[in-house]
C-alpha cells in the first residue's frame, strides 16, 4: 500500500477525513488533512447531506462518480446504505442522460475502451488495466443504451454502473469487476458531427469487421482471465446481442442481461403476480408490445416455465404468448419477412396491425412493453386491459424514464386502481382516489447481481436456462405477504443484499446440480456462504 499524498489519491485505499490519528502518524498524512477525524457514518451523512443539496439529478451523478474516484469504500457504504436513493442516479433513469452527456462530462477515464484502432492488440490493452483477478466484465458496443439508441462509446456509463450495482448489491469486490466499451464507431449523426464526441468518428463497422474484433476480444478475456470469468453483455443491438448469445454461450460464461437477466426479473414478478390475480401460468396469456432481446428472452423464459410445470411441449407453451412488433401482431403470414428470433412467436391469426387491435383480439390477462419506445400503453389499451381483467397485469419495461410504455399514475388512473403494474424505471407511489399505490421496479438490477455472484462463488463455467428460472423462483420467494398487500410483486430494493445472497444460493446450487461447478467442494450453507464473500465497505485499519 502507498502512503502519504499518493495514499489519499488511491481510491481503493483512501480515507479522507476518517484516517486515525495513528494512521496519519504512520502513513505521512500529517498535515496532508484537516485536523478533524470523522467516522464513516459522519462522512456519509456530510456526504447524502451535499448530495441531496443538488436538485439536478444529473449533478448528483457527477458528485457519486467524484466520490467513486475518490474513497470507494465510502461511495459502496453510501450506495448500500442509501439503496432506493441513489439506485436512480447511479442507475436509470440518471445513467441515461449521464451517457447522453458523457463528452461534455468526462472527465477521467472509467473502464477500458477497446475500439478499432486496438485490433491486434487486445491482449496487451487488458494489461494495461491495473487488475489481474478479474471475475466479472460488462462489455458493451453502445449501440442500444436503454431506449436511447445508438450512443457510441458514450455508453460506458452502462457497464460502469452495471458493474457498480455488482458490487453493491451482488456484493463482487470492485477490483474484480471490469467495465468495458467496444468501440467501432457509430450510427449516431449528432455524435459524429459533434467536435467534442469521445469515440472514433465514422459509422459502425458490421459483419466480418465487427465478428473479428469480438472474437479477438472473447478469446483475450479467456486468456487473460481464465474460463471462470463472467461477461455480461450489454446494451448491443437485437442483431448483434442475439448472435454473441449464442456464439459464446457454448464456449465462455457468457450472459446477456437484457436478454435472460430482464427475463429473468419478469418472470419472477409474474409468478408473483399469480398469487394476486389466481390461476396458474399457463391459465395465463400474454401480449408483448416489442419483440427484440426482452420481449422474445422474456417470452420463451416463461414459455419454459409453463412446459416445465405443465410437461406440455415448448411448441405449445409458446402459444400462449403473443408479441407485437412495429409492424403488429407477429402472425404465421409474416414468417417469410420475420428475423429469426421472431419466428418462434409467428402463430396463426390473421393480421392485426394496432397494439390495441391486438389487445382486443388476443385478450391477454398479462400486457408487457418492451419495445423501447415510450408513451405507447394510451389511455384506451389500459382501459381494454382493465375491461377483459378484473386485475390487469401491466409491466412497462422500457427505460429510462421517458422511455416507459406508460406512467404509473396513468396505469392506475386508467384502470382505475385496479391494475397490477410495474415499471423498468422507478415511479413514485401514486395516490388514486385517497388510496396509495406503490409500483414495483421490474428491473434486471435484481437479478444479475445476486446470479453473477452465484456463478462466481459455484465457479461456474457455462449459464443454463435452468439457473435463470431458479433465480426467478428465488426472487418471487422473498416477496412478503406485507409486499402483497400493498400489491408489490417484487421486494423493495432495501434489503437486496439478502435478496442477492438467496439468488445466489438458489443459482449455484443449480449450477452444482448440473455438473457446472468447479468450486469444490460444494459449500454446506450456500446462503451463508454467498454471504461470506460478500465485498464489505467497511474501512479496514492500516498499521
Ligand atoms: O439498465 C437498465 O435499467 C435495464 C436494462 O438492462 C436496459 O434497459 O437495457
Ligand atoms: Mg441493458
Amino acid at each position: 500500500m502507498c502512503s502519504g499524498y499518493t495514499l489519499l489519491r488511491d481510491p481503493h485505499h483512501n480515507k479522507g477525513l476518517a484516517f486515525t490519528e495513528n494512521e496519519r502518524d504512520a502513513h505521512y498524512l500529517r498535515g496532508l488533512l484537516p485536523p478533524a477525524v470523522f467516522n464513516q457514518e459522519l462522512q456519509e451523512k456530510r456526504l447524502m447531506h451535499n448530495l441531496r443539496q443538488y436538485d439536478v439529478p444529473l449533478h448528483r451523478y457527477m458528485a457519486l462518480m467524484d466520490l467513486q474516484e475518490r474513497n470507494e469504500k465510502l461511495f459502496y457504504k453510501l450506495l448500500i446504505d442509501n439503496v432506493e436513493e441513489l439506485l436512480p442516479i447511479v442507475y436509470t433513469p440518471t445513467v441515461g442522460e449521464a451517457c447522453q452527456k458523457y463528452g461534455s462530462i468526462f472527465k477521467r477515464p472509467q473502464g477500458l475502451y477497446i475500439s478499432l484502432k486496438e485490433k491486434g492488440k487486445i491482449s496487451e490493452v487488458l494489461k494495461n488495466w491495473p487488475e489481474r483477478n478479474i471475475q466479472v466484465i460488462v462489455v458493451t458496443d453502445g449501440e442500444r443504451i436503454l431506449g436511447l439508441g445508438d450512443l457510441g462509446c458514450q455508453g460506458m456509463g452502462i457497464p460502469v454502473g452495471k458493474l457498480s450495482l455488482y458490487t453493491a448489491l451482488g456484493g463482487l469486490r470492485p477490483s474484480a469487476c471490469l467495465p468495458v466499451t467496444i468501440d467501432v464507431g457509430t450510427n449516431n449523426q449528432k455524435l459524429l458531427n459533434d467536435e467534442f464526441y469521445i469515440g472514433l468518428k465514422h459509422k459502425r463497422a458490421t459483419g466480418q469487421e465487427y465478428a473479428e474484433l469480438l472474437e479477438e476480444f472473447m478469446t483475450a478475456v479467456k486468456q487473460n482471465y481464465g474460463e471462470k470469468v463472467l461477461v455480461q453483455f450489454e446494451d448491443f443491438a437485437n442483431h448483434n446481442a442475439f448472435e454473441l448469445l449464442s456464439k459464446y454461450s457454448s464456449s465462455h460464461l457468457v450472459f446477456n442481461d437484457d436478454i435472460q437477466g430482464t427475463a429473468s426479473v419478469v418472470l419472477s414478478g409474474v409468478i408473483a403476480a399469480l398469487k394476486l390475480v389466481g390461476g396458474k401460468l399457463a391459465d395465463h396469456k400474454f401480449l408483448f408490445l416489442g419483440a427484440g432481446e426482452a420481449g422474445t428472452g422474456i417470452a420463451e423464459l416463461i414459455a419454459l416455465e409453463m412446459s416445465k410445470q405443465t410437461k406440455a411441449p415448448l411448441e405449445e407453451t409458446r402459444k400462449k404468448i403473443w408479441l407485437v412488433d412495429s409492424k403488429g401482431l407477429i402472425v404465421r403470414s409474416r414468417i417469410g419477412s420475420l428475423q429469426h428470433f421472431k419466428q418462434p412467436w409467428a402463430h396463426e391469426h390473421e393480421p392485426v396491425k394496432e397494439l390495441i387491435d391486438a389487445v382486443k383480439a388476443i385478450k391477454p390477462t398479462v400486457l408487457i412493453g418492451s419495445s423501447g419506445v415510450g408513451k405507447t400503453f394510451t389511455k384506451e389499451v389500459v382501459e381494454a386491459m382493465t375491461s377483459l381483467n378484473e386485475k390487469p397485469i401491466i409491466l412497462a419495461l422500457s427505460n429510462p424514464t421517458s422511455q416507459s410504455e406508460c406512467t404509473a399514475e396513468e396505469a392506475y388512473t386508467w384502470s382505475k386502481g385496479r391494475a397490477i403494474f410495474a415499471s423498468g424505471s422507478p415511479f413514485d407511489p401514486v395516490n388514486y382516489e385517497g388510496e396509495v399505490f406503490v409500483p414495483g421496479q421490474s428491473n434486471n438490477a435484481y437479478i444479475f447481481p445476486g446470479f453473477g455472484l452465484g456463478l462466481i462463488i459455484s465457479g461456474a463455467i457455462r449459464v443454463h436456462d435452468d439457473m435463470l428460472l431458479a433465480a426467478s423462483e428465488a426472487l418471487a420467494a422473498q416477496v412478503s405477504e406485507k409486499n402483497y398487500e400493498k400489491g408489490l410483486i417484487y421486494p423493495p430494493f432495501t434489503n437486496i443484499r439478502k435478496i442477492s445472497a438467496n439468488i445466489a444460493a438458489k443459482v449455484a446450487a443449480k449450477v452444482y446440480d448440473l455438473g457446472l461447478a468447479s468450486h469444490l467442494p460444494r459449500p454446506k450453507d450456500l446462503v451463508q456462504y454467498a454471504e461470506s464473500c460478500m465485498y464489505s465497505p467497511l474501512y479496514r485499519k492500516y498499521r
